[in-house]
């Protein structure tokens, strides 16, 4: 379970974070198949203006036929303020995904705005809300906007980095300006861990360069990322080995574990494991991942 959790999720693994735009028949097909932990059907920048409304009515076409996908799936909704977010939002509570992403947050007022339309249509409460972090205001505001998980019947679960959309508000091109763009990232990263919600990184658009998305993911990492957003299928399998725990990390972790339960441990606060120091607060770092890791 989320540290904080509002609606009680289990606590979700979420290394690779598929986009798919809902129009793309094919690619919604092998949505199933595919080894990412989640997928985002898109409705906002990878449709065309023209095509909105098509792309809605595809989208539940294809669900009546084949119901939801298996795995988790989000429905990115076009903004609240656009000339589609209304009745995006209203389709999106319909087909019941597992959330509905919101796009330029901008910071609380549009989770407010979005939660008060889900309560006007009966939304389930099991719907989750998730923000794309993708503006410099949504940046500035990003621990409010977090913040929201708490409040009574609070929706939101994830934070997303829309980096393209950062790019084009900041003119600081990607990917060769990522490490500008760091310290906003973390700002968000930071954020995401105060309010116990999930925090993803953002996509990597040249899906032909594989060594620089791997060097992005392993960064995304050490950034405290919780997983990637991807726009192909080639990029799944080194998101999920990037972010997903090591052969080490999880050995380690059930070192940690044992030493613990050893009878000649059991009232320490501090150990030696290897000749490096070990705090219970590491005992519940080394649980927790070996819990996500679906260990114990
Ligand atoms: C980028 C693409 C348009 C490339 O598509 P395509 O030309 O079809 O690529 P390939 O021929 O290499 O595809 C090979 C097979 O893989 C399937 N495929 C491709 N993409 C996907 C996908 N996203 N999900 C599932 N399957 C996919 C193809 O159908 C091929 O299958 P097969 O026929 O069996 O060979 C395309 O990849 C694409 O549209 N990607 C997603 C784009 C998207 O959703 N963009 C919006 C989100 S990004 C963003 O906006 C983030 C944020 O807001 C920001 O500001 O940064
Ligand atoms: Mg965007």
């Amino acid at each position: 379970m989320k540290k904080t959790g509002i609606h009680h999720r289990q606590k979700q693994t979420r290394r690779s974070v598929l986009y798919i735009p809902a129009n793309n028949e094919r690619a919604m097909e092998k949505a199933t198949g595919l080894d990412c932990d989640t997928i985002i059907v898109d409705l906002e920048d990878s449709i065309a203006p023209d095509e909105k409304p098509a792309a809605r009515n595809a989208l539940e076409d294809r669900l009546s036929r084949t119901g939801p996908p298996g795995k988790e799936w989000i429905i990115r909704i076009n903004a609240l303020s656009s000339k589609w977010g209304h009745d995006d939002i209203v389709e999106a509570a319909r087909l019941r995904p597992d959330a509905i992403l919101l796009p330029k947050v901008n910071g609380a007022a549009d989770i407010d705005q979005a939660e008060a339309a889900l309560r006007d249509v009966g939304a389930e409460p099991a719907i989750g809300l998730w923000a794309m972090i993708e503006t410099p205001r949504g940046i500035a505001n990003v621990l409010t906007t977090a913040d929201t998980a708490h409040r009574p019947g609070g929706r939101l679960d994830c934070l997303v980095i829309g980096s393209n959309d950062l790019s084009k508000e900041t003119d600081i091109p990607l990917p060769d300006g990522r490490q500008f763009m760091t310290p906003w990232l973390m700002q968000v990263v930071l954020a995401a861990k105060a309010a116990g919600v999930d925090v993803l990184d953002g996509v990597y658009n040249d899906f032909h360069d594989e060594a620089g998305f791997l060097a992005e993911c392993a960064e995304g990492h050490l950034m405290g990322f919780d997983g990637k957003t991807l726009i192909h299928p080639s990029q799944i399998g080194g998101a999920n080995e990037a972010f997903g725990a090591g052969k080490d990390a999880l050995a380690q972790a059930k070192a940690i574990v044992e030493a613990f339960s050893l009878p000649e441990n059991a009232g320490k606060g501090v150990i030696k494991i290897d000749g490096r120091m070990v705090e219970r607060l590491h005992l519940e770092q080394a649980e927790a991942l070996l819990a996500k890791a679906g260990i114990r």
